[in-house]
């Protein structure tokens, strides 16, 4: 347990112009996407339709942000955990981040720019909206796929619905060391999925169902889906939802922008229920995501092999 290896993630393609519902490319994707969610609830998805200088306009505008005052960065504030500014006093800790909801809304971005530079950012602002909506197309086209998969096209809607976009971005210092340090510590991602984008700057681990560490390398059109516990529980633990990390080492800081999708505040997640049977009894108690939200928040360091096991377990 906890060895590293040289093991990859499932990889799966999502540029080609073909990729429409019924089509065999979409049907080839969309059994890799199954399996994948299921074997390592986890995957590099190869996504052209956000092209190198777009990628290289994140880089700078998320290079830009972290570079303010932290004065700025600290009056971006929400009443959600986990959604303001974070940061922190140590010298140890190498993670700094923020984050902000419906990033796919240029009034949103444009809200959250006039926050850090009370001038207005408009580059910033298109930069990160352009980003936001076309990386929310992929996850649309990635849950269509996972709801077909499993034959309940009833709850398309219903699921589609029952989420918003977060966008949390982060920066990693660089330790300055051989030996690696933790970016951020070993965790699962509470909400529905989560689509990770990393300036080229490798550091996330992910771990399989065995206990072993995948060291992910992104190639230069890569993006990282991970299966949030939300969808687990919707999915009725069909899907794996995986602990994964940042491990730090060298000399360049790392930057990532993370897509959230999550939960509606009011929105109860149970699972489909052409999900439960004999051969698949229920996983979890229906839960609201933001009572979920407040339990892991009230429990901020303690590490858990598997919470939303140990409070919502059927
Ligand atoms: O920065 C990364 O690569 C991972 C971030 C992450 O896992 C998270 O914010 O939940
Ligand atoms: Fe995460």
């Amino acid at each position: 347990m906890g060895s590293e290896t040289n093991l990859c993630l499932p990889v799966i393609d999502f540029s080609s112009k073909d990729l429409k519902p019924g089509t065999p490319v979409w049907e080839r994707a969309k059994s890799q996407v199954r399996q994948a969610a299921e074997d390592y609830g986890c995957f590099e998805a190869l996504f052209k339709n956000i092209p190198q200088e777009l990628r290289k306009a994140m880089d700078e505008a998320l290079e830009e942000v972290f570079a303010l005052p932290i004065e700025n960065k600290k009056r971006n504030v929400s009443e959600k955990p986990f959604h303001g500014y974070i940061g922190s006093s140590s010298p140890m800790s190498l993670y700094e981040s923020i984050g902000f909801d419906d990033p796919d809304d240029y009034k949103e971005v444009e809200r959250f720019a006039n926050i850090m530079w009370p001038e207005g950012n408009t580059n910033f602002s298109k930069t990160v909206h352009c980003f936001s909506k076309t990386l929310s197309e992929l996850d649309q086209t990635i849950r269509r796929m996972i709801v077909e998969s499993f034959g309940i096209e009833k709850y398309l809607e219903e699921h589609m619905n029952s989420t918003y976009n977060f966008l949390r971005v982060t920066k990693y210092e660089a330790p300055k060391t051989t030996e690696k340090k933790t970016g951020l510590r070993a965790h699962t991602d509470k909400n529905t999925t989560s689509i990770l984008y990393q300036n080229q700057t490798d550091g996330l681990e992910v771990q399989t169902r065995d206990g072993e560490w995948i060291n992910v390398k992104f190639s230069p059109c890569s993006f990282i889906v991970i299966v949030g516990e939300s969808l687990s529980a919707w999915t009725n633990g069909r899907l794996h939802s995986p602990h994964h990390r940042v491990m730090m080492s060298g000399e360049k800081k790392r930057y990532s922008a993370v897509l959230f999708t999550v939960p509606r505040d009011g929105y109860v997640i149970k699972a489909v229920e052409e999900l439960v049977d004999e051969e698949h009894p229920l996983q979890f108690k229906p839960f609201e995501y933001s009572e979920y939200l407040k339990l892991r928040s009230a429990e901020i360091g303690k590490s858990c092999e598997l919470p939303l096991k140990a409070y919502f377990g059927a």
